[in-house]
């Protein structure tokens, strides 16, 4: 591993002794003179849910970018299920079991939320016949609680649907890992406590999620395990407990958020 004293390694905790089925060890990406993402190493384990958090700028977003294939990265390597992914095409990790949701929803809204999700499953594994990726793409509404809406046009759903509908479609390419980018945003709190069991239902499914999350209240619910970023690097990880603790977390948030989170 090549976790230097400024970009510790989060102590694994769950599942720590099976392989990790997303294993990130020293990535980096330089975007001119910045260095948004520095040397960043990190395990994900089964059925683990891991958030990444971190202030403004701290470079979550290009780390799941990186993750999700959107960027090479400038240095460093990344595999999933033990395989190297690292110059690996978005797709081609997609059908290696690396699944994404957005936090601005895209689905097609000239279709019905059935097909939007049929169509994820059909990206998701070549070959795939249509009938099959239907009735799999029906599994999954009723999953993430759809199901009474699979024939409205994906235009018609509310905020909670369609983040719901963003997590099936993810899901319909048959993820072994689930990325989720900042999903609870824009929810009133009780549509967030619904998208939290959403998320724990994906883990109990078998599926790995990391999750880059701006609620601490969210983070703390959610996550085993919290990997916090500042300028690009890896500054603490472990519990929500534990890092929040951590001086240099405290200090990278000047006492905002995250102290406060800590009260409730
Ligand atoms: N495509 C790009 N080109 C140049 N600089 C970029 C690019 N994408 C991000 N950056 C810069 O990299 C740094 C990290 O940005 P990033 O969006 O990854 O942070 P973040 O932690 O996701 O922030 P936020 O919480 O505000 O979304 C920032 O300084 C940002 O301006």
């Amino acid at each position: 591993m090549t976790a230097g004293p400024l970009a510790p390694r989060a102590a694994p905790l769950a599942n720590a002794g099976s392989p990790a089925v997303l294993r990130a060890q020293g990535l980096s990406k330089r975007f001119g003179g910045l260095l948004a993402v520095s040397n960043v190493s990190f395990d994900l384990f089964p059925s683990e849910i891991l958030a990444i958090i971190g202030p403004n700028g701290a470079g979550k977003t290009t780390l799941l970018n990186l993750l999700s294939g959107v960027y090479r990265p400038s240095a460093g390597r990344l595999e999933i299920g033990g395989q190297d992914v690292t110059n690996l095409s978005m797709e081609k990790r997609c059908h290696l079991g690396l699944g994404r949701a957005f936090q601005i929803v895209r689905p097609f809204p000239e279709m019905t939320v059935l097909e939007n999700v049929t169509v994820g499953a059909l990206f998701g594994k070549p070959g795939t016949k249509l009938a099959e990726a239907r009735e799999r793409a029906y599994t999954l509404l009723e999953r993430t609680g759809l199901a009474p809406h699979a024939e409205k046009s994906a235009h018609d759903l509310n905020l909670l649907q369609d983040k719901r509908l963003e997590v099936a479609r993810a899901l319909a390419t048959n993820p072994t890992v689930l990325l989720l980018d900042e999903v609870m945003a824009g929810l009133r709190p009780g549509e967030a406590t619904e998208a939290v069991e959403l998320v724990r239902g994906v883990r109990e499914s078998g599926v790995s999620v990391l999750f880059i999350e701006h609620i601490m209240p969210v983070v703390r619910d959610l996550a085993d395990r919290v990997v916090v970023m500042d300028a690009g690097t890896v500054i603490a990880g472990g519990t929500y407990q534990e890092v929040v603790r951590e001086p240099r977390v405290v200090e990278a948030y000047l006492g905002g958020e995250v102290t406060d989170a800590t009260d409730d």
